[in-house]
Formats: structure tokens, C-alpha cells, sequence
């Protein structure tokens, strides 16, 4: 499998609108627009910095991972996402190699994006999605 850049850091906030206040009127990124991604029970933002971006993730469903997540831990980074230039290809590699996968075939991620996440347990404690989209 080939990674080509870290695609974005997925930090799980509590209110978007708050968080972003933050992002945009401190440190000056610019939001690309804010996005619901239904299957994953989240509504996002994404914020350019540099080749990588930041994806502000507030939950809109009690059961959902990111809720989960800030209940257990608090606010904070979630999941790191890697570039791939072949997701199939990596999930394929992945899988043969025995990694523990939450997703064996891609999902659909913000922006239309092929995405698929790889258990925390084995990545040394490390939400890792990788993702698959034409480059901006
Ligand atoms: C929109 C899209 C996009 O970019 O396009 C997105 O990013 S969607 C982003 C949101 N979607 C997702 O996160 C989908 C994938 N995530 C999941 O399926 C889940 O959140 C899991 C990662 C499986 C965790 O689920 P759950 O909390 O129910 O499992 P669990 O309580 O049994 O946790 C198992 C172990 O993993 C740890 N653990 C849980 N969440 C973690 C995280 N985010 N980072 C690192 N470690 C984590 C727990 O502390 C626990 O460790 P110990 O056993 O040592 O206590
Ligand atoms: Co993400």
C-alpha cells in the first residue's frame, strides 16, 4: 500500500459552531464547508492547513462514535486519516496481513470520499481511517 500524506487529524468536538470560533477567529484557517455525514452519525468541518486539513467532528447522535468517544475520554483528537492512493488495495494488504480492520470494504466519508478505519488496538491506541479521494 502506498500512504501518501496525512489527509487530516479528526478531532471530536462538543459544538461545532463553538469549536470553530476557535479554528477560524484564533488561528485563522478557513472552514470549507460544514457537512453531514449521516452513516457515521457526524457532522463535520473541514479547515486547510497546508497538504492536510482539519476535520472538527461534532456528533449528532447520542450513540454515535463521537459521542461515545467524548464521553469516554473528553474532546480531542479522535482519529488521524492517511492519504492512500488505492484503498481497496490497501484493505486487501491489510487483511491479509491479519490487522484488525473496523471496516473490511470502504464506506463513503465527507466530501464523497472512500474511507476505512482500522481498530485502535492495532495501531498502538491510534484511531487510524485511511481514505481515498481525488487530490483539491
Ligand atoms: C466523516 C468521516 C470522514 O473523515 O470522512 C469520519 O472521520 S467519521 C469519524 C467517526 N467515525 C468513527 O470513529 C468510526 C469508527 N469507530 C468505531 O468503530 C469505534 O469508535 C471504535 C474505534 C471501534 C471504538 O468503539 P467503542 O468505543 O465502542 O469501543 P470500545 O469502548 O470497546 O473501545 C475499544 C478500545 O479502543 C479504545 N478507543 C476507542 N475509541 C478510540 C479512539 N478514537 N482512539 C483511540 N482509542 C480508542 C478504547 O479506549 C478501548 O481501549 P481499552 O480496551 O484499552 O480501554
Ligand atoms: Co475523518
Amino acid at each position: 500500500m502506498k500512504v501518501l500524506n496525512v489527509d487530516h487529524i479528526g478531532i471530536a468536538v462538543p459544538n461545532l459552531q463553538e469549536a470553530l470560533k476557535f479554528y477560524e477567529e484564533v488561528l485563522g484557517l478557513k472552514c470549507e464547508g460544514v457537512e453531514e455525514v449521516a452513516e457515521q452519525k457526524v457532522r463535520v468541518a473541514f479547515l486547510p492547513v497546508g497538504d492536510s486539513e482539519i476535520e472538527l467532528l461534532e456528533s449528532t447522535d447520542p450513540e454515535g462514535p463521537v459521542a461515545k468517544f467524548i464521553e469516554s475520554r473528553g474532546p480531542g483528537i479522535q482519529h488521524i486519516a492517511l492519504r492512500v492512493d488505492d484503498i481497496e488495495k490497501a484493505l486487501a494488504e491489510l487483511k491479509e496481513k491479519g490487522i484488525r480492520l473496523i471496516d473490511e470494504k470502504p464506506r463513503y466519508g465527507a466530501g464523497g470520499a472512500k474511507i476505512a478505519f482500522i481498530h485502535p488496538k492495532a495501531t498502538n491506541g491510534v484511531l487510524l481511517e485511511i481514505s481515498q479521494r481525488e487530490k483539491k
